[in-house]
């Protein structure tokens, strides 16, 4: 391959995180660019590939038949050329406790533009640091993706923290023709919250209690006789081994928005703090009337590139993850993301899309 043909993602640019390889291998394999992404994960303590990162690379290298140079532990340049996007059953088990959620952030757009329906299988972290949560996958990013007239069915078998992973679920993905716009403009009223908090293995179920007793509370006491249902879950062995705790709240509006707070239990866990952090991270997005919550803000703008016709997300102030999202978007399909500050203080983000349309079907 010439050295020209190759679209160059910097992994370094502002957030320097891992985002920036998810989101270049997904876009090329959907677009059938190759690309060269070099400095990986330049801004973290241990840049370069990390387990969750090479395995999701492999993944994608087996999905679109592609050629891969650097693919291994630590790497920090990558050079990706897919040929086309097989629909299939996949399964990738990590032996760690790399997060299921990134591993599917990557893979799943690209699912949605393969010929056929797919399965995927991965076996890791269900619920760690720095990654999406599963609950937030299913609870959040799906009602969010179906506003692109897209979806999947997410199946969780087991949880799994860290440091032993061993958790795994599996996720169907049925192929779209095309992505549609999605609007996330209107707030509208707050309708419900609702939410889970769980605790596994030899924590007790009151941490469960207290995380629910206090994220009520914090909301009662903002909307009294608000609507707020958290449900309090002590895992069964067959369904997580190990220690782990963690709470996810979401907000449901009439204007169609759902929005979620996630925190998770680290090696102290106090229930009441975890309750009192992701109760007050909702207040705040519902309070400011932000249509899309500070985490799917950045997981959407690879849907907005492809879509057929105008997205607009009304949000919170760009988090970095989102403006590297954009970047990257921008660099690989050619489209513009408009950042527009609204006097309210509200973030309006307008992407006309790529209007990428499914080749393999
Ligand atoms: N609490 C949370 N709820 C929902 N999504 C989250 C949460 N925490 C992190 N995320 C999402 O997880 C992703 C993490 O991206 P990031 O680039 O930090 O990935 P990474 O591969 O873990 O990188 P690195 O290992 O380099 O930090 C982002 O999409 C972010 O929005």
């Amino acid at each position: 391959m010439n050295a020209m043909d190759f679209v160059e993602i910097d992994g370094s640019y502002l957030e320097g995180g891992g985002q920036a390889l998810r989101n270049a291998l997904s876009l090329s394999c959907i677009l059938g660019k190759p690309v060269r992404v070099i400095k990986i994960r330049a801004n973290r303590p241990k840049p370069g590939l990390s387990h969750q990162h090479l395995h999701g690379l492999n993944l994608l290298r087996d999905i679109a038949n592609a050629d891969v140079v650097g693919n291994a532990l630590l790497s920090t340049e990558v050079e990706f050329t897919p040929r086309s996007i097989l629909g299939s059953t996949y399964r990738v088990d990590t032996h760690t406790a790399a997060s299921i959620t990134l591993i599917y952030q990557m893979a799943l757009p690209v699912l949605l533009f393969a010929g056929r329906p797919s399965r995927l299988s991965v076996s890791g972290g269900t619920n760690v640091a720095f990654a999406p949560p599963v609950e937030y996958m299913e609870q959040v990013l799906l009602p969010n993706l179906k506003r692109f007239g897209a979806g999947f069915d997410l199946q969780i078998q087991q949880h799994g923290f860290y440091p032993r992973g061993k958790g795994s679920c599996q996720l169907d993905v049925q192929p779209v023709g095309k992505l549609v716009a999605g609007q996330f403009l209107e707030f509208g009223r707050l309708q419900t919250v609702s939410g889970v908090a769980f605790c596994a293995g030899r924590l007790p179920r009151s941490l469960a209690l207290d995380m629910q007793q206090t994220a009520q509370r914090e909301i009662h006491r903002l909307w009294p006789g608000q609507q707020c249902r958290i449900e309090a879950v002590k895992l069964q062995p067959e369904k997580a081994r190990d220690n782990g705790a963690g709470i996810l709240m979401t907000a449901h509006t009439s204007g169609g928005c759902v929005l979620g707070s996630a925190t998770l239990g680290e090696k102290r866990v106090d229930g009441h703090v975890l309750g009192s952090e992701a109760s007050c991270q909702l207040s705040e997005y519902v309070r400011k009337e932000t249509c899309v919550d500070a985490h799917m803000q950045d997981q959407l703008i690879i849907y907005m590139a492809l879509a057929v016709g105008c997205s607009k997300m009304r949000t919170g102030p760009l988090t970095k993850h989102t403006r590297t999202a954009i970047h990257v978007a921008e660099q690989m399909t050619g489209v513009q993301f408009d950042v527009e500050v609204e006097p309210s203080g509200q973030t309006l983000v307008t992407c006309e899309g790529l209007g990428q349309l499914n080749r393999m079907l």
